[in-house]
């Protein structure tokens, strides 16, 4: 590539402090160092993450940055060292790495990475400590390690994901984070038999994404009723809605799946699982300082408390394996974008996402 080794000025949409728009700048991306892969970011969608960040309740939320982690593009360019990717490859970004040497990769317990956590948690790339974005000299914080907020995007190599060229990258994207999450919270964490039933705490995308048969839909937007065989508003009830269910499906639920970030919520869908067996699995990410409480008689009396990163899919080795499954019809992805726009039009889409209507909104970076 002819910027290979320069850097690139690029559109970006930056955070500059909470809760305040998103402006469209012209952004520097540093060439990447030893160890990092510059991405052109081709299509990202928004995931509520995003959001939980630019509200400022993240303590991991380090401003002026560049937020966005569920994408895809074509690498740009590599720094010394990097072998599993090179230029022109189709990638997804992953915002949990996977190096497979740390304690984490070889514990073959978990999907978490402990390579670069130290350097994505604290907005900066691990080599030197430093940001690979800037605006006329003035460093701008990374986010979770992905920043697919731009046009262009450093990485560090055990946050990419190589996959098969023929995927449709506006659609994969979505394979970053939502769909995997809510697939995954159901295969690995919980690992559902067929025939159970189960409730769902948030018809959003990673809610939706869920793929089970009996499934007992609870959400406070009634716009997404159509999306389940069974609702539930907890808005309609008098009951606490976890006595509601338990009612509802003689004694309680086999598993149950909170996708919201309410620790009130979360307390719920505890509550509303079947004594002796049920297992509620915790996706939603909380305020930083909420505490989650119950009885602990719940527990017990066999009640089982979990909770999932990333659906506890390794993304380097299992994102690939992802889109294979889609391009081969086996998981649906089409179905959860409901809105495309431009990057130029970024705070429309999280105004959708706030609004109720939308699902994901897929953003072309360069139209
Ligand atoms: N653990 C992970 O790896 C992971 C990955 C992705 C997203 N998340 C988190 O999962 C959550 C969902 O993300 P998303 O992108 O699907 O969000 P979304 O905005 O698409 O959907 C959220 C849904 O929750 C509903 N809701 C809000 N308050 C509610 C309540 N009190 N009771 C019932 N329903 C309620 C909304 O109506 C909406 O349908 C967020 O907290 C996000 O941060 C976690
Ligand atoms: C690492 C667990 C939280 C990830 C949230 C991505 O939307
Ligand atoms: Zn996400
Ligand atoms: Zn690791």
């Amino acid at each position: 590539m002819a910027t290979q080794g320069q850097v690139i000025t690029c559109k970006a949409a930056v955070a500059w402090e909470p809760n305040k728009p998103l402006t469209i700048e012209d952004v520097q991306v540093a060439p990447p160092q030893n160890g990092e892969v510059r991405i052109k970011i081709l299509y990202t969608a928004l995931c509520h993450t995003d959001a939980y960040t630019w509200s400022g309740k993240d303590p991991e939320g380090l401003f002026p940055c560049i937020l966005g982690h569920e994408a895809a593009g074509i690498v740009e360019s590599v720094g010394e060292g990097v072998t599993e990717v090179q230029p022109g490859d189709h990638v997804i970004p992953c915002y949990q790495a996977e190096c497979g040497e740390c304690k984490f990769c070889k514990s073959g317990k978990t999907n978490l990475c402990g390579k670069v956590r130290a350097a994505t948690g604290v907005g900066v790339m691990l080599s030197d400590r430093k940001s690979r974005f800037s605006i006329n000299g003035k460093p701008l914080y990374h986010f979770m390690g992905t920043s697919t907020f731009s046009q262009y995007t450093v990485v560090h190599d055990v946050s990419v994901a190589k996959i098969d060229p023929k995927a449709p990258l506006e659609k994969v994207c979505l394979l970053g984070c939502g769909v995997p999450t809510g697939l995954g919270a159901v295969w690995n964490t919980a690992k559902v038999e067929p025939g159970s039933i189960v409730a769902i705490f948030d018809l959003g995308t990673v809610g939706l994404a869920q793929r089970v048969q009996k499934l007992l839909g609870i959400d406070i937007d009634s716009k997404k009723f159509e999306r389940v065989t069974e609702f539930l508003n907890p808005k309609e009830h008098d009951k606490p809605i976890q006595q509601v269910i338990v009612d509802l499906t003689d004694g309680g639920v086999d598993y149950s799946f909170e996708c919201i970030g309410n620790v009130s919520v979360m307390r719920s869908a505890l509550e509303c699982c079947h004594k002796g067996w049920g297992t509620s699995v915790i996706v939603g990410v909380a305020a930083s300082g909420e505490e989650i409480c119950t009885r602990p008689f719940q527990l017990v009396t066999g009640r089982v408390w979990k909770g999932t990163a990333f659906g506890g899919f390794k993304s380097r080795s299992q994102v690939p394996w992802l889109v294979e499954k889609y391009m081969n019809k086996e998981i649906k992805v089409d179905e959860y974008i409901t809105h495309s726009l431009a990057l130029a039009e970024i705070n429309k889409a999280f105004d959708l996402m706030h609004e109720g209507g939308c699902l994901r909104c897929v953003l072309a970076m360069h139209e």
